[in-house]
């Protein structure tokens, strides 16, 4: 089966978690997302985080941190999922392929559909104090 190892920026600021909408054509689309995509072969994760969060939202990350990993398998492939969190960048994030970009309040996290692979990362979101 195929194995991707996935960046996933957890961008946070005041309480609030930047999330983005997967396009309907893609793997679990139309669903919400934290912005990241595939770590490209020699890429470190901090790399591809300040690689993607640029390609998708057009800001520059300028502080993160590893977070914790996950695996997933979904039917049709297994992904990793490496999260880091992004305490500081500079740009305002916007769709910059075209997705809507909400900044989300943390305790209202369940609101949203996220991809099945997801569910731990929201547990500890709002397991955590972020003053
Ligand atoms: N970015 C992102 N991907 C996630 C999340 N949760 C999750 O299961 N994934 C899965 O991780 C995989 C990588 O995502 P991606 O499609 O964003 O990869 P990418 O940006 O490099 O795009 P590409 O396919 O155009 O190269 C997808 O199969 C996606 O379903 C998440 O919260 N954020
Ligand atoms: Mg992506």
């Amino acid at each position: 089966m195929q194995h991707i190892q996935v960046a996933v920026g957890v961008i946070v600021k005041d309480g609030h978690v930047l999330l983005a909408k997967r396009p309907e054509h893609l793997h679990q689309g139309n669903k919400w997302e934290f912005p990241g995509g595939k770590i490209e072969a020699g890429e470190s994760l901090e790399q591809a985080i300040v690689r993607e969060l640029s390609e998708e939202l057009a800001i520059e990350v300028s502080q993160q941190h590893a977070w914790f990993s996950l695996d997933y398998d979904y039917p049709e492939k297994r992904v990793s999922l490496h999260m880091s969190i992004v305490s500081a960048f500079t740009g305002e994030p916007r769709g910059n392929e075209g997705q809507p970009v909400e900044w989300v309040a943390i305790s209202e996290l369940g609101q949203f559909t996220f991809p099945d692979a997801n569910q731990p990362i929201i547990d500890k979101l709002q397991a955590s104090d972020w003053d």
